[in-house]
């Protein structure tokens, strides 16, 4: 909050390359510990390049896209955020493949060390971008804002917007504590959503499917170079069925993403369960596993990989980057990244010994937790797509349930009016 979203991402880009760096020449184990411990999320997996980004990275870039996109795109804008981390899986999983072949034992530092290219784009990138107007509202330096504002929707006239921003940054510098206040009874649903959405996003399972792909495929009976392969394929649906929701996610709205993804989703991982059931049983040994039957296997995982990839993947970003007041971003923010990572994290410790224990139940937990996520962005979460940021009050005061939290909450000064048509707003 204090450094400004620019400062952020070009410190976690420095982190990041440090570790590449630690990693890449490392002669001790400590050193791999040190590096992954600067660099990434994953700390189980210790030779794989995967160009994750730390913690403040996290933080700062859905929030920066969010505050810069005009409205209408603001979705497109911001899902470019998952976008960049499927295409890193995807090309992570590519190099991957391609340097395990490499003989003589050193393909890992070129696994490990490849992650300076991304580094260095993020590093240098941060000094190249501008501070987002309401960044430099929050810390005082209005004109510039305005001129920034206007650089960056190309017109003249901002006014409307800029007084927007300055009212909402007013609003939250007579707030001190920021996280004090997102305790506050009517940031009752900016808290549940903090945590809520990055608990379930993790809770798909979806990283049982991209960190362990290769592992998963290889003890369903494909060999080595298949196993690796199908990574890939899931890894290039990942990224197709993102641009999917780039496209949609203004049209179609949030909610029918999610509720649309979590049905595919849930279809799949029944799909996938009686497969694995019925060939394994609960003992464990397929034996061979029959060429279609590896396809049809394959392919219910990619159905839902991309049910994910265009629903809880990138809006697992996208929504709270969005609804969080001002005055409580920064913190609600920190608090969803945090709570992503600590299931990230928890998922990839308890795969190995769930896989063994529930075998094709491991799928159906998963799935159940589908479903109860799926019930609760129906009932829950309001659509909030077409809805400048500083507007969102209202989708809360409208809400059937979240009202009840907001009555003594007053709509924005000199808010436009917003109508309701059919699942979503429009100006008028
Ligand atoms: O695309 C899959 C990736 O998306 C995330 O859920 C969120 O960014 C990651 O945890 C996962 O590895």
């Amino acid at each position: 909050r204090k450094l400004g979203r620019k400062l952020s991402m070009l410190f976690g880009g420095v982190l990041f390359c440090a570790g590449a760096l630690i990693n890449g020449f490392a002669k001790a184990v400590w050193m791999l510990i040190v590096g992954r411990i600067f660099w990434v999320s994953e700390l189980d997996l210790p030779i794989r390049l995967y160009f994750r980004i730390v913690f403040v990275i996290f933080s700062s870039v859905p929030l920066y896209l969010s505050e810069m996109a005009p409205y209408k795109y603001r979705g497109a804008l911001n899902i470019g955020f998952q976008l960049s981390i499927t295409v890193g899986i995807l090309a992570a999983n590519v190099l991957n493949y391609g340097f395990a072949k490499i003989k003589g034992g050193w393909g890992w530092r070129l696994s490990l060390g490849g992650a300076m290219v991304p580094a260095l784009i993020i590093t240098v990138g941060s000094l190249i971008l501008p501070e987002t107007p309401n960044s430099m509202i929050e810390r005082g330096n209005q004109e510039e804002a305005r001129t920034k504002l206007k650089r960056i929707r190309g017109i003249a006239d901002v006014d409307e917007e800029f007084n927007d921003l300055v009212a909402a940054s007013e609003a939250s510098r007579k707030v001190e504590h920021p996280w004090r206040n997102l305790l506050r009874r009517k940031y009752r649903p900016h808290l549940t959503m903090a945590i809520a959405i990055p608990f379930f996003q993790q809770l798909t399972g979806i990283n049982v499917i991209m960190f362990y792909a290769p592992v998963l495929f290889k003890t369903i009976g494909f060999g080595s170079d298949n196993a690796l392969m199908s990574a890939v394929i899931t890894g290039g649906v990942n990224v197709l069925a993102t641009i999917v929701s780039i496209y949609g996610v203004d049209k179609w709205g949030r909610r029918f993403l999610f509720i649309e993804g979590g049905i595919q989703m849930l279809i799949c991982q029944v799909v996938v369960a009686i497969c694995i059931g019925v060939k394994f049983g609960v003992n464990g040994d397929p034996g061979e596993l029959p060429r279609w039957y590896a396809i049809v296997v394959v392919l219910f995982i990619c159905i839902y990989v991309a049910g994910f990839a265009w629903s809880w993947g990138p809006l697992g970003w996208l929504v709270p980057s969005e609804i969080f007041p001002l005055e409580i971003r920064s913190a609600a923010q920190s608090l969803n990244v945090s709570v992503n990572m600590v299931f990230t994290f928890a998922v990839a410790q308890v795969f190995m010994t769930m896989l063994c224990h529930l075998k094709f139940g491991l799928f159906l937990f998963f799935g159940f937790f589908v479903i109860v996520m799926t019930v609760f962005i129906y009932f829950f979460l309001p659509e909030t797509k077409n809805i400048p940021i500083e507007e969102m009050v209202i989708v809360w005061k409208e809400h059937w349930f979240w009202s009840r939290f907001m009555s003594d909450v007053d709509y924005p000064n000199g808010s436009i009016e917003l109508k309701k048509g059919g699942d979503s707003y429009h100006k008028v």
